[in-house]
């Protein structure tokens, strides 16, 4: 029997994903049998004595599995005989992605690899933790190159592979290169010193980070306002570069696997995208067991913009729009809590310049095809389909990321001038890890890159090969399903970062992805960049359920303790909770509420508070509309009871007044502590948190005082910290954190 390799992944926003596909990639292009697949499919792999299972695994929410390997995890953990006997006594690798600012770094991975060893599998690479806040890239480099190394040896001392058919004209790299006095090795195991990044973004200010490890703090009137995508120059460590004889561990080249064929004569062109319904290209699935159109990140629904409103003044320092939207026809019975992802294109603003830069005429057609097609897991556009290039750059290639090392790889490539060669060279080195780092922090585009180095004509062929798709943004619904089950509302601050250009120190405002897309769409429904059905005169977004929410209310929530902290758009989903509570109490019938949620009512005394945090009462407080409303106590007849909606209801405001600056700062009150110390240690409460991760952590820290601070049972901070993880493990301690 001969080698095989599954290599497993999890991943929410494609991280894993993308590593995952390039190891599968530079594993088939060494004739190695691997095959890919999401953890959730574990059942479709082959597992033999001779298989070795990589497992590439990130984290999520508050140290969850990807959507995409819940159920792979939960068989697992729970000890499924099905999985635990394919695994068992089998080679295994595990990589883990996570970001150790959060409490639960890379939980997954860990969780698994103990399991694995549990259930008897053999390690047979030395788990490893790639860490967003300090060294991704190197850990994974790494952990590649070692499992790599490690399945050619197995495949030298006996475990034969089966020849595939993706290689015969592999272009080989040299493994050492001279040019222009530098020496560049690809073969050498140097791990370089890593220099940690600080995530941790203050939310008032606009901020970029232009220097290593430094954020630079902007006021509006030094930022250029652009009405165009001005690229930037990107600066990084050329002094270093300047003193090195010997780049190392230089990023292989990939090899080339498409062929691109014009179409020309294609019916479609920028026009008609316009006028159509959104991603003409992607094919309607339906599912084969209901006949039900199943919507997903490849399969979007169209989704009807009902209204839009800005919830915050003029003034405020963020803006925040909350829109509504029509479902109808999506078959989602959504509950409050639950988020869904949207898929935005790119930006004119950055789609044409690109188009421009790279010779390309936005109508002109082209088809990729390929005789690897085991090669193509990762490709952003279906094979044999025919785009134009404005639609393949408008709708699935992510433009807006810094390209993987591996791109700027093949990039240096097309280089006519030996500088910039050099330079890109430096940047996939493991000299140039820190520069690449920081000009990842920067958000610097593809177009960036070329605008940086302008001797870089890359064909598109080589632009599409190593490019990922754009990746969705998700967000938590605010309105409640007891309101219209065919209505979602959500809101969204707009985002916006700010690059420097090096050649003359001016600082440029960027938008982020999809929320600059719905807040200009919104704003200008007419613009090129808008999915308007100019038919029907709506405006329409793409929009595919979150299949996985577990930030949901317990059953019967009425007769539990409900804590809810939140700051800025955190609220969301605890507006849909709370309205949902008021709209059962307003109108709930008879059968709404269940015989034993009423008996647990008439016996216990539940208590739902909200902490709220913003900036400001005026200018930015987003339950401004829900103070009275929330405060009122309801009597239902229909239902037999009486009962606040809210028992408590604290606002902070940061940059107002002389009271508690942020919600941890009134949640340690003593009229506020004592009562949440009895709260935590009672059977019947949850506490839920939304926010950034800065935010939750907070958040954590001031749970564990309130523990600490009592005289009477007081914990010891190990503790807190234990009680805070049983209610964790209990999902009584619910966590919704951004990354
Ligand atoms: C919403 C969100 C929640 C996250 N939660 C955690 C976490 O609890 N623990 C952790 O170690 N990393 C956490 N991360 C970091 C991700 O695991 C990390 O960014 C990873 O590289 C993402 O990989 P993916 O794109 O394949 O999902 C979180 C990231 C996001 C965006």
């Amino acid at each position: 029997m001969s080698l095989r390799i599954n290599i497993l992944y999890g991943s929410q926003n494609g991280t894993a994903r993308n590593i995952a596909e390039t190891l599968e990639k530079d594993l088939l292009n060494e004739n190695v049998p691997a095959s890919l697949m999401e953890l959730n499919n574990y059942k479709k792999a082959q597992f033999t004595d001779k298989t070795i299972n990589f497992i590439i695994i990130s984290t999520t929410g508050d140290g969850e599995p990807p959507d995409n390997s819940i159920d792979f995890y939960n068989d697992l953990i729970s000890g499924k005989k099905e999985v635990c006997s394919l695994l068992k006594n089998k080679k295994y690798g595990i990589l883990g992605l996570g970001d150790s600012y959060f409490t639960y770094f890379c939980k997954p991975a860990k969780d698994i690899d103990l399991k694995l060893q549990e259930i008897s599998s053999v390690k047979i690479v030395e788990t490893a933790y790639g860490d967003d806040a300090k060294n991704l890239d190197e850990i994974v480099e790494n952990w590649v190159k070692e499992v790599k190394n490690i399945v050619k040896n197995s495949s030298k001392i006996g475990l034969e592979t089966d020849s595939i058919s993706t290689n015969s004209s592999v272009e080989e790299e040299k493994i050492t290169n001279i040019m222009e006095g530098i020496e560049i090795t690809n073969d050498d195991n140097i791990s370089e010193s890593t220099n940690s990044i600080d995530y941790f973004s203050e939310d008032s200010y606009t901020l970029s980070s232009n220097d290593v490890g430094e954020y630079v703090i902007k006021a509006e009137n030094e930022i250029e306002n652009d009405l165009e995508y001005v690229p930037v120059k990107l600066s990084f460590d050329k002094e270093l570069l300047s003193q090195i004889t010997q780049l190392k561990h230089v990023i292989k080249k990939p090899i080339s696997y498409l062929t691109i064929t014009s179409a020309s004569n294609l019916y479609r062109s920028i026009s008609y995208s316009k006028s159509q319904q959104i991603f003409p290209l992607i094919p309607k699935k339906l599912n084969s067991d209901n006949n039900i159109l199943q919507y997903s990140e490849n399969n979007p629904f169209s989704a009807k913009v009902l209204s839009t409103q800005c919830l915050t003044s003029k003034d405020a320092l963020k803006k925040t729009v909350q829109v509504t939207l029509d479902i109808t026809g999506l078959n989602w019975k959504y509950q409050s809590g639950y988020a869904f992802g949207i898929i935005a294109p790119n930006s004119d603003k950055m789609v044409l310049p690109l188009l421009k830069r790279l010779g390309l005429d936005p109508e002109d057609g082209f088809r990729a095809t390929t005789t690897k097609e085991a090669l193509c897991s990762g490709l952003p556009v279906i094979l044999n389909k025919c785009y134009t290039y404005y639609e393949a750059f408008k709708y699935f290639i992510n433009i807006n990321a810094i390209p993987k090392k591996a791109f700027l790889r093949v990039l240096a490539e097309y280089c006519t001038d030996i500088e910039d060669k050099k330079q890109l060279y430096f940047l996939c080195s493991s000299q140039g890890a820190s520069s690449y780092r920081n000009l990842k922090a920067q958000y610097a585009s593809l177009l960036d890159i070329l605008y940086t180095f302008k001797s870089c004509h890359p064909p598109f062929v080589a632009i599409l090969e190593n490019s990922t798709r754009i990746s969705p943004r998700y967000y938590s619904i605010s309105s409640s399903p007891l309101q219209n089950s065919n209505l979602i509302s959500f809101m969204f601050n707009v985002h916006h970062y700010i690059m420097q250009n090096s050649e003359d120190g001016k600082y440029h405002q960027r938008d982020g992805l999809c929320t600059g897309w719905l807040d200009e769409m919104l704003e200008y429904p007419i613009i090129q960049d808008c999915i308007v059905n100019f038919r029907c005169k709506s405006v329409n977004i793409p929009i595919f359920p979150k299949i996985v929410n577990t930030f949901v209310l317990p059953p019967n929530p009425l007769s539990k303790n409900i804590i809810m902290v939140g700051a800025g758009t955190g609220v969301s989903p605890f507006i849909s909770f709370i309205e949902y509570k008021r709209q059962l109490l307003e109108d709930g019938q008879k059968g709404d509420i269940s015989e034993e949620e009423r008996v647990k009512l008439a016996e216990a005394s539940a208590s739902w508070q909200l902490f709220y945090g913003c900036r400001s009462n005026r200018k930015d407080c987003l339950i401004k509309d829900y103070n009275t409303l929330w405060r009122q106590t309801i009597t239902n007849k229909n239902i037999g009871i009486t009962m606040p909606i809210l028992d408590r209801l604290e606002i902070t405001t940061s940059r107002e007044g002389n009271g508690p600056k942020y919600v941890q700062d009134i949640m340690i009150k003593p009229e506020n502590s004592n009562n949440l110390r009895t709260l935590l240690k009672k059977r019947n409460t949850y506490i839920y948190v939304c926010g950034n991760k800065a935010m939750c952590k907070g958040i954590h820290e001031a749970f564990s005082m309130i523990l600490q601070q009592t005289t009477e049972e007081a914990m010891s901070n190990i503790e807190a910290q234990e009680y805070l993880e049983i209610l964790s493990k209990e999902k009584r301690y619910l966590r919704d954190i951004w990354g």
